[in-house]
């Protein structure tokens, strides 16, 4: 049974540390229990707030990183490199700080353009050969220890926007997603499967732009209307608030 838990904090500084000692925590939490450990990172301010403040934390070096593996829950479909790509934000903000202790093969970018990927369907299965090969046997995803998810203030997560077919997609782990309406345009997501795969997902958000998405989630709206009213973990949905988004009366 899931357990569905909502905090506050003051502002979105707070929350990007808290998130990041909260990852921090339950990623070493994890490590007592199993090995290796999934974390699935997220694109967004609040999203990479938090992975430039695990890079702060003293306690990262507390955990074992070669046995940690790092999968994105979307991607802009950019060439590699690009500077507004989820996976260069998150080189920069943490990744690239941890060096050789995090093992070029335990970070699985979702393929760029170029080198036979054409279209964001491409990528989208090309990503879902990889998840499906770090799964147990048969999964279609690894049993993720932490999904993170930004929201935007439409209530999307990932790339699942509202009245988007990607919103439907069954029996598969990604999707290709074209005329997004927060550019760029085309990217690749998970889908609701394997968002729903994880032990935990961790929704963060900030901002007086997002109060009436997290209103509309938090009391069940339809997933066409508010995506973000659709996700929820295995063991524990968690939403990090600042005061402004979670303001229903501003
Ligand atoms: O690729 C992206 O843009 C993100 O994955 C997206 O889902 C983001 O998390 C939300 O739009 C929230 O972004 P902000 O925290 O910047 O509002």
């Amino acid at each position: 049974m899931t357990e569905r838990l909502v905090v506050v904090h003051p502002d979105a500084a707070v929350v990007a540390e808290a998130a990041a000692a909260r990852l921090l925590t339950r990623v070493l939490d994890a490590q007592s229990q199993r090995s290796p450990v999934h974390v699935v990172l997220t694109g967004g301010s609040v999203g990479i707030a938090t992975l430039a403040a695990v890079a702060r934390n003293p306690v990262r070096a507390a955990v074992d990183w070669s046995a940690v593996h790092v999968w994105w829950g979307d991607e802009r479909f950019l060439p590699d490199g690009d500077p507004e790509r989820n996976e260069t934000q998150a080189r920069d903000a943490l990744l690239r700080s941890l060096g050789d202790a995090l093992p070029a093969g335990n970070v699985h970018a979702v393929p760029a353009p170029g080198n036979g990927v054409g279209t964001p369907e491409q990528a989208a299965a090309l990503y879902a050969g990889e998840l499906a090969a770090f799964a147990p046997g048969g999964a279609a995803t690894p049993a993720f220890d932490v999904l993170m998810l930004g929201m935007g203030p439409d209530g999307h997560v990932a790339s699942l926007f509202p009245g988007h077919d990607a919103l439907a997609a069954e029996g598969v782990s990604t999707v290709g997603v074209h005329g997004s309406p927060k550019p760029p345009a085309e990217r690749v997501s998970l889908t609701f499967e394997a968002i729903r795969a994880a032990r935990e997902v961790w929704v963060v958000a900030a901002g007086p732009e997002k109060a009436q998405a997290v209103a509309s989630a938090l009391s069940g709206a339809p997933v066409t209307q508010t995506p973000a009213s659709g996700v929820c973990g295995l063991e524990r949905t968690l939403w990090l608030l600042d005061a402004a988004s979670a303001d229903v009366t501003g």
